[in-house]
């Protein structure tokens, strides 16, 4: 019975009940290099008029040499660069509202930035006190936990702190931190990097797992082996900025080969589409990218095959009236507010995994209590009794002195230590709309409160 509740509960967490079709025309990146001479005023431009469409219950693979724009398009796409972008993002044939659309889809980096303090468990127990809101129980979330844990193959390490997990397992822990809220979009940026083939395999196994439960994976891949490769089903390939090809894999030999491109049997397809796109196979890829192009139209015109936002706030009772597959579809509990949980709740969940982090990080912690302790003694020893005479009031400016330049150093420090680690962890979290920045300032400084007023009531001692 507890078997059949679990099946059932795994298989809802791999089924997606918001199908999302995510379409771009005429995709425009480009970025302004910092100046170094005059003369360097143009901009950079990284993605070249762009257009495609990814489908929901499809794994779809972005294939290209390194620096054809691959990881940028996804930082477009996911939202998470958005100056220097022009062209068109629909999200079933809608302009994408993109704030909404921070909330469906999640974007998993090429790196894993987590916590490495925290255990398996309490990294999901954490993403889910930020993700889920206050209606869901303390065993519902338990269970869930307990869910993801099997589903993704880390059951076993559920108790291991993140710093000693194995690369591929840090990959599995990031996707189930996202999967506690079942995004309908899902965006990895070379998801296998650094992985060995069979942990490439399981990786890519588990997304193929939950893109037949109707979400839509967009996952960047560099130099993918046969069999990794043909367990993706759309190809989209990037050349210098510009698509090469757009469509499903079993079509892209033929595609190749009808403008001159024949791979050699039994190539691997995904190695034969990156030396086409750099050049090797030949250099006239133009007939290729303008017979991608073809299966795009619109944008050129200043005027596409999709409904603006605005139109959608005026057709919405129509649209919702005669068809249930154009209108974007919110969760109702994270309609209104970017983040799932409120100002107080984010501040306290960051506050307790910022005391846990403190307490483990055991050496950074002796290394503060025993300078604080040290430094008292020599300066209670040094400037003993001065607050008592008026003939020391040299001495007493001369403590003030020290003791701030103490205090002001001595909690600097810890966060010169620990900011370049944290940074990332809380830029991926934060992009992820799980608490605001806010949030994460006040907590950190509420957290350094007891050592700060401790090292006051220290330093004012002698006196
Ligand atoms: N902020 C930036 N400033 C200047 N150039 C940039 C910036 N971001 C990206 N680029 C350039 O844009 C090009 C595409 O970069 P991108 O990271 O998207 O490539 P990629 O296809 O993901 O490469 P790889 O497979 O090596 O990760 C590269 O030549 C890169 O140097």
């Amino acid at each position: 019975m507890e078997n059949q509740t679990k099946f059932r509960r795994s298989q809802e967490i791999k089924k997606c009940h918001h199908h999302k079709n995510i379409g771009f025309r005429n995709l425009c990146y480009s970025v302004q290099e910092n100046k170094v001479s005059a003369r360097q005023e143009q901009p950079k431009v990284i993605l070249r008029g762009v257009n495609g469409e990814f489908r929901s219950g499809r794994l779809t693979a972005i294939l290209g040499p390194s620096g054809a724009g691959k990881s940028s398009l996804l930082n477009v796409l996911s939202g998470f660069k958005s100056s220097g972008v022009t062209g068109y993002i629909t999200v079933n044939g809608v302009e994408r509202n993109t704030e909404e659309f921070r909330r469906e889809s999640c974007y998993i980096t090429q790196n894993c930035y987590l916590m490495d303090l925290l255990t398996t468990r309490e990294t999901l127990a954490v993403a889910a006190s930020f993700k889920l809101n206050a209606k869901v129980t303390t065993r519902e979330k338990n269970d869930m936990i307990n869910d993801i844990l099997e589903l993704l193959g880390l059951r076993k390490a559920a108790e291991t702190r993140v710093g000693k997990l194995s690369g591929g397992e840090k990959k599995r822990l990031s996707i189930g931190q996202e999967l506690l809220t079942n995004p309908p979009v899902m965006f990895f940026d070379e998801p296998t990097s650094g992985l060995d083939s069979s942990s490439s395999l399981q990786v890519i196994s588990h997304l193929k797992s939950l893109v037949r439960g109707g979400r839509t994976i967009v996952c960047s891949i560099h130099q993918p082996s046969s069999r990794l490769f043909e367990m993706f089903d759309d190809l989209y390939v990037l050349a210098e900025g510009q698509c090469l090809y757009s469509g499903a894999i079993s079509d892209m030999t033929a595609v190749f080969q009808e403008s001159g491109f024949k791979c050699p049997k039994y190539y691997n397809r995904a190695d034969f589409a990156v030396e086409v796109a750099c050049r090797e196979r030949g250099m006239n890829i133009e007939k290729l990218i303008a017979k991608a192009e073809t299966h795009f139209h619109g944008p050129d015109t200043g005027r596409a095959d999709y409904i603006t936002n605005e139109e959608t706030s005026m057709l919405r009772p129509s649209i919702k009236k005669n068809s249930t597959d154009t209108y974007i579809q919110v969760p109702q509990e994270t309609m209104g507010s970017r983040y799932p949980v409120t100002l107080a709740r984010q501040i306290s969940v960051l506050l307790k995994r910022a005391v846990l982090c403190t307490i483990r990080d055991l050496h950074l912690a002796q290394l503060r209590l025993v300078s604080h302790v040290v430094i008292g003694l020599f300066l209670g020893g040094v400037f003993y009794g001065i607050g008592d005479e008026a003939s020391k009031v040299a001495s007493n400016t001369a403590f003030l002195m020290f003791s701030m330049m103490f205090l002001f150093f001595c909690n600097l420090f810890p966060f010169v230590h620990s900011f370049p680690l944290e940074k990332l962890v809380v830029m991926r979290e934060h992009m992820n709309n799980w608490y605001s920045l806010e949030a994460y300032h006040i907590s950190k400084i509420v957290a350094e409160l007891p050592l700060q007023v401790g090292s006051l009531v220290e330093k004012a001692g002698p006196h």
